[in-house]
């Protein structure tokens, strides 16, 4: 059957929107429940063996002390244990991380073929461990609040020993975009304000932490900060916004 670009991105659009949150992934986290008596686990094979998309958001050998303690203390707030001693999902949520971030959003297969299928998401595609972004977000769905753990490796480097505005600006980007289609859906960045406070260290960890201003029709009102990990230090500071739009948008259509 052939449809036009507008079926198609209606038939896409219906699809985003009665599948749920854009970050239920394709792979299923290790360890949930598929079904009665069935659990599947996600092995941590070596990438790049495992059929299995690899989740950046995971640790990695390149990740220092101060990276993993971070992603130790959200991860742990993930999933709380009653006083009954029964698991409940926790406070924060980890969000999975794949280089084709479009593909394996729920619905977002069909797009991502639409689109290109050679698309990758900007912070993921460096395969060595270490070399640029290595990040992991989680959200706090009451707090409406988010938390980036980001550590910035060497091919980032702006003034000697220093990160890069850019790289910086991306990492805000990526975050407070992620925070908003989170929030709201699928949106685009419209504004993106930024000032520099003092420079981060390369191969340093920080904390990128995004906060709901307001939601008004379209526009998702979003700021940010950028801290060292024991909040002593302000980085960068910025205020994002974010326009939904439709998936016809994206197609052109
Ligand atoms: C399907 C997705 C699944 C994803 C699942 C995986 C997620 C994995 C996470 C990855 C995270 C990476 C996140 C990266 C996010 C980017 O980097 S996006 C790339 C950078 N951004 C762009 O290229 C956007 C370019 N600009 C545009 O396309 C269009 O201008 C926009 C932003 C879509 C807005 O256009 P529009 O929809 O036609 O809206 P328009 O009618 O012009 O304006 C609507 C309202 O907004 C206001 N407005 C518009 N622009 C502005 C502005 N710049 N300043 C102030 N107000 C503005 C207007 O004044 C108007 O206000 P009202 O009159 O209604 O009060």
């Amino acid at each position: 059957m052939i449809r036009s670009g507008a079926q198609m991105a209606r038939r896409l659009s219906a699809g985003f929107l009665s599948r749920g949150p854009l970050f239920s992934a394709g792979a299923p986290a290790a360890g949930v429940p598929l079904g009665p008596g069935t659990v599947r686990t996600m092995v941590a094979l070596p990438w790049p063996f495992s059929s299995q998309p690899r989740d950046f958001s995971l640790p990695n050998s390149s990740w220092g002390s101060e990276m993993m303690r971070l992603y130790e203390h959200y991860n742990s707030q993930c999933e709380v244990v009653t006083e009954a001693g029964e698991r409940q999902r926790g406070p924060w949520r980890r969000l999975p991380s794949y280089n084709r971030s479009l593909k394996y959003a729920t619905g977002g297969v069909y797009l991502s073929k639409l689109i290109q299928s050679k698309a990758r998401l900007f912070t993921r595609n460096i395969r060595a461990p270490g070399a640029a972004f290595e990040y992991v977000v989680f959200v706090n769905k009451e707090e409406q609040r988010c938390v980036c753990v980001f550590q910035a490796g060497h091919l980032l480097e702006g003034p000697p020993g220093h990160v890069h505005g850019g790289a910086i600006a991306t990492m805000i980007d990526a975050v407070t975009g992620t925070h908003a289609a989170y929030l709201s859906g699928p949106v685009m960045t419209a504004n993106l304000n930024i000032n520099y406070r003092s420079p981060i260290p390369l191969g340093s960890t920080v904390l990128i932490e995004s906060c709901l201003d307001k939601n008004e029709g379209r526009k998702t009102f979003l700021s940010c900060k950028v801290t060292s990990t024991d909040g002593s230090k302000l980085h960068t500071e910025a205020t994002g916004l974010f326009l939904s739009i439709t998936v016809g948008k994206l197609l052109g259509v």
